[in-house]
């Protein structure tokens, strides 16, 4: 991308605006010195320029809108309105992509007083690499505007363009599945070290194996539950530690836990 690379603004440079950043330099070809990000906490600007060396900060939202093609708002959802009102404007010329979670198209429209916006659930894994990346667009918005933002998250990893009404959904899913995961891994960890496992091979070998877990379902297109029945033998290892997992209801805390993330999305975009 870095022949005519738009330049990207990011108001608020906190984690999600670094590896977000992260992806788009180090994979998507964009000039660090096309990063201009805005944010009213000097602690975040300086660690924003000491991690995405060549980026430019600010203290100004206004000025990062006015410098930039392309800006993502990156503050909590808490705090989109006070950065809508720090603004004077937003030119016809800026596309704004919301990362926020629970607020809506028609909410940031009337927020920004622009309809060129897109919302994205991106995820942490951003930063290296291996989002998942969910996003909707305003009606009307351009092709070219779309595929901007699909190839500037592609960077990161994967996207995907679903109906608003699946964000939250989306957001309970892949937003905050990093965290169910990193949990996962672990008590993983946790109970390799149990069994008697130094802590450091222990949470190797818990990382690797979720992450080889993962890239089999992705890489054979198997279903899950085959995968898992080549790993049980009958009267084996497997299918005792599977038999505590059910019987400690692992499934449904899994489906409970996204419900409720999901349900928790829907509810910042009431607030
Ligand atoms: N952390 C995550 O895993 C994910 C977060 N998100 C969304 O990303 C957004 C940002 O989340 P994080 O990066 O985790 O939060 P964060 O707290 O790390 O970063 C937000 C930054 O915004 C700054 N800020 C506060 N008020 C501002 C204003 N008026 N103007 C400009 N900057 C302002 C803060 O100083 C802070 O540095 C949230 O809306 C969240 O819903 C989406 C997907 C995943
Ligand atoms: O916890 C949160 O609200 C954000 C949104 C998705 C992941 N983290």
């Amino acid at each position: 991308m870095s022949t005519n690379s738009p330049r990207i603004g990011f108001l608020g440079a906190g984690q999600m605006a670094l590896a977000m950043a992260h992806g788009f330099v180090a994979r998507g070809g964009v000039p660090a010195a096309n990063i201009l990000a805005a944010d009213p906490f000097e602690q975040a600007r300086t660690r924003f320029a000491k991690e995405i060396s060549g980026a430019k900060t600010t203290a100004s939202n206004q000025e990062v809108i006015d410098q930039s093609d392309v800006v993502i708002l990156a503050v909590k959802p808490q705090m989109m309105a006070d950065a809508a009102k720090s603004l004077t404007k937003v030119p016809g010329s800026c596309l704004l992509i919301s990362i926020a979670a629970g607020i809506s198209l028609d909410k940031l429209n009337s927020l920004f007083s622009t309809k060129r916006i897109i919302r994205v659930m991106p995820n942490t894994p951003c930063l290296v690499g291996l989002s998942a990346c969910a996003f909707s667009a305003n009606e009307g918005i351009s092709d070219e505007d779309v595929t901007l933002t699909k190839t500037l998250l592609e960077a990161t990893g994967i996207a995907v363009q679903v109906p608003e009404k699946q964000l939250d959904a989306v957001t309970g899913l892949s937003g905050s599945g990093p965290a169910f995961v990193y949990m996962m891994i672990e008590a993983m960890s946790d109970a390799g070290v149990r069994q008697g496992l130094p802590r450091a091979v222990a949470l190797q070998l818990a990382a690797q194996t979720v992450k080889g877990a993962a890239e089999m379902v992705l890489a054979t297109g198997q279903h899950p539950a085959a995968l898992k029945d080549n790993v049980t033998s009958p009267g084996g290892t497997t299918i005792a530690g599977v038999h505590e997992l059910e019987k400690k209801g692992f499934r449904g805390a899994v489906i409970d836990a996204i419900s409720a993330a999901a349900e928790r999305s829907k509810e910042l975009g009431q607030d």
